[in-house]
């Protein structure tokens, strides 16, 4: 095994890190919050971090480190990371995942566990109510004082059992709700927020699971702490009560925009207090350069009046303007110019069309439908990331870990010449397989038979056209070679026959589309993935991205209307929007739509960013 001392470890993949993140990276008999702006690397950190206690050694085996994110793509992003830079013995011991895989893993582990009714036997599945479904939840049983929102709020806030006893009205709807769900006609129905509420219970009723599981996670990441929820957070420190686990959680507070979902608001303070923790700020800026960061600068002032200005590290690689509002007569006006902009910048060769981002508010599908004539009329294809395949959107999708894994082989079967998807291929064989990590002849076989394999998906890619049922099938013959048994005892997200199936239908009809639609094999896996094709999604989605160029776009008071400085989460979401871009921000904006937003005029006017005539900027 290797070990490095902590005099000789060197951070792997970047430069160096700045002086503060050296600080918090050595600070491991403490808790630490690592603040920080956009692009300061705090999710880079996280991998860094984890890095040093593997190969130091600081995280002996068989100890592990839990690290826990929102999205997919942040915690399968680290989980890669940490597998490039640590030898195979230490990276599987770094756990990354969502916070809803982590809880849904400890019940599907431990459900029996649970104290009754709560352990109800049978199958569960996952919902995602609506407000109607509340509504008609408090309708049906006639709850006088109780509103559907009062219900959705109490929920993730309230033990269980529910206390029924001061007979007060909402408890009586909770504890009915939870009876209808665990017990109505259908199926056991689960949210994520009671999938919480039952772990909460699981652990803080069973010392066994919970010292089991401090002893496996001395250490503990948290990724974009400031979207933390109180229920989240509550059931964290049920897990950790007692424990010597040491805590790193990094954040940005200006980037909290989950509060309609829960988000605590005092995030930061509260860990401070309760983990007994040392803030560190960082100051850089990685992502951007000093151009932008200064318009950032004047987002950020509008959110916390006190925040310092970071230091930019990126590069200026282009000329000209870097961010300006676009303004249009009309839709169609407003839509040829974006799409001949965009064509023209692609052709220049200054920037790629998947680096470049469309923005919206909400309803991308519509906003896809209205855009896209114009972008196919100049060669261009939109992918839209909020589009639905079956019952998962595409962005999902490219974050699953089927998809991590099947897109490597495709590629391979696709090409001659891969060692990047070779490396990745190989990596998650191994990690699935398993194989004794002393053996030298195990983990030779399992090579040989993957690349038996690999040479069977050539000889089926090179003798049939893409199509959808060459598709279909050649998906198939990955599935079976890989196991749907193995794939999903190894992912605690999979363990579901219906969680597996959901992903998998997706997975092979995105396929079959991109098939249907291609000349070769390659080009089907660049569409599959949006290589070449202009991203758009939503504000929201875009959390934790990165892009060259971002075009908000239809910037008017009626496609925008709930962004106002008055409310701060909007505010917060902009910000998180406009720092995603590297190089350039522009936003599109048209009087046929709605009138323009002042305040956002006069926001950005100090930076020097302008409104400019869209067709006739030059
Ligand atoms: N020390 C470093 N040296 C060079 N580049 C870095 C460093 N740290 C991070 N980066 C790069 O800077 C960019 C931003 O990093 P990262 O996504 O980790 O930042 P973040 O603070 O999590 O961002 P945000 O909160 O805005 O989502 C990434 O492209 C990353 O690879």
């Amino acid at each position: 095994m290797t070990r490095v001392s902590t005099e000789d470890w060197v951070p792997q993949g970047v430069g160096d890190l700045e002086n503060r993140a050296w600080e918090a990276l050595r600070q491991n008999d403490i808790s630490v919050l690592v603040t920080a702006g956009a692009g300061a690397g705090k999710t880079e950190f996280l991998a860094q971090k984890a890095t040093y206690l593997l190969q130091t050694g600081i995280c002996p085996a068989p100890k592990r480190i839990l690290a826990i994110s929102f999205k997919k793509d942040a915690a399968r992003n680290l989980t890669e990371r940490v597998a490039k830079r640590c030898p195979k013995d230490q990276a599987r011991r770094f756990d990354s995942m969502t916070f809803d895989a982590f809880t849904k893993g400890l019940l599907d582990r431990f459900r029996p566990a649970l104290p009754e009714p709560f352990n109800a036997p049978g199958t569960y599945q996952i919902v995602t109510p609506f407000r109607r479904d509340y509504e008609d939840f408090i309708e049906r049983h006639s709850y006088h004082r109780v509103s559907a929102q009062q219900l959705e709020k109490a929920i993730p806030l309230a033990d269980l059992p529910v206390d029924i006893s001061s007979g007060s009205e909402i408890n009586r709807a909770l504890a009915n709700y939870w009876q209808e769900q665990l017990f109505g006609d259908d199926e056991i129905s689960l949210s994520f927020p009671m999938i919480n509420r039952l772990v909460k219970l699981l652990l803080q009723e069973n010392s066994y699971i919970r010292r089991a599981l401090q002893a496996t996670y001395p250490i503990v990441f948290l990724d974009e702490y400031q979207d933390t929820t109180y229920a989240q957070y509550d059931m964290l420190l049920t897990a950790f009560d007692g424990s010597d686990s040491v805590f790193t959680a990094v954040g940005d507070d200006k980037q909290r925009i989950m509060g309609w979902a829960g988000a605590m608001n005092d995030a930061f303070d509260q860990f401070e207090n309760d983990f007994e923790a040392r803030r560190i700020t960082l100051l850089s800026n990685w992502r951007s350069h000093e151009d932008l960061v200064r318009i950032q600068h004047e987002i950020a002032r509008r959110i916390d009046g006190h925040v310092e200005q970071a230091r930019a590290q990126g590069t200026r690689e282009i000329e000209g303007d870097i961010s300006a509002i676009w303004q249009f007569r009309s839709i169609d006006e407003e839509n040829n110019y974006l799409a001949e902009w965009v064509s023209r910048e692609v052709q220049s060769g200054r920037v790629e069309a998947h680096d470049v981002a469309i923005l919206v508010r909400m309803r991308a599908d519509q906003v896809e439908d209205e855009i896209a004539p114009a972008f196919t009329a100049r060669g261009l294809r939109i992918r839209n990331a909020a589009r639905s395949i079956g019952e998962i959107q595409i962005q999902d999708l490219l974050g699953e870990e089927l998809t991590k894994i099947f897109v490597p082989l495709l590629r391979l079967g696709a090409t001659y010449r891969s060692p990047d998807n070779w490396a990745l291929a190989q990596q998650s064989y191994m990690f699935l397989e398993a194989p004794d990590p002393d053996s030298d002849i195990s983990q030779e076989r399992l090579l040989f038979k993957l690349e038996a394999f690999v040479g069977q998906l050539r000889a089926e890619v090179a003798r049939s056209q893409p199509a959808a049922d060459s598709a279909e099938a050649i998906a198939g013959m990955l599935l079976e070679f890989i196991g749907s048994a193995t794939l999903r005892q190894s992912y605690p997200a999979y363990q579901r026959e219906r969680d597996f199936e959901r992903v998998w239908r997706g997975f092979v009809t995105l396929l079959k589309e991109c098939a249907e639609h291609s000349s070769s094999w390659t080009e089907a896996l660049d569409e599959f993935e949006g290589i070449g094709q202009v991203a758009l999604m939503t504000v929201h989605k875009s959390k934790g991205l990165e892009f060259h160029t971002m075009i908000f776009y239809g910037l008017d008071n009626q496609t925008w209307w709930s962004l106002t400085p008055q409310r701060d989460e909007e505010l917060n979401t902009f910000f998180v929007a406009f720092t995603r871009a590297k190089q350039r921000a522009f936003f599109s904006q048209c009087v046929e739509r709605g009138s323009s937003i002042g305040w956002i005029q006069q926001l950005l006017a100090p930076a020097g960013v302008e409104v400019i005539d869209g067709v006739n900027n030059g």
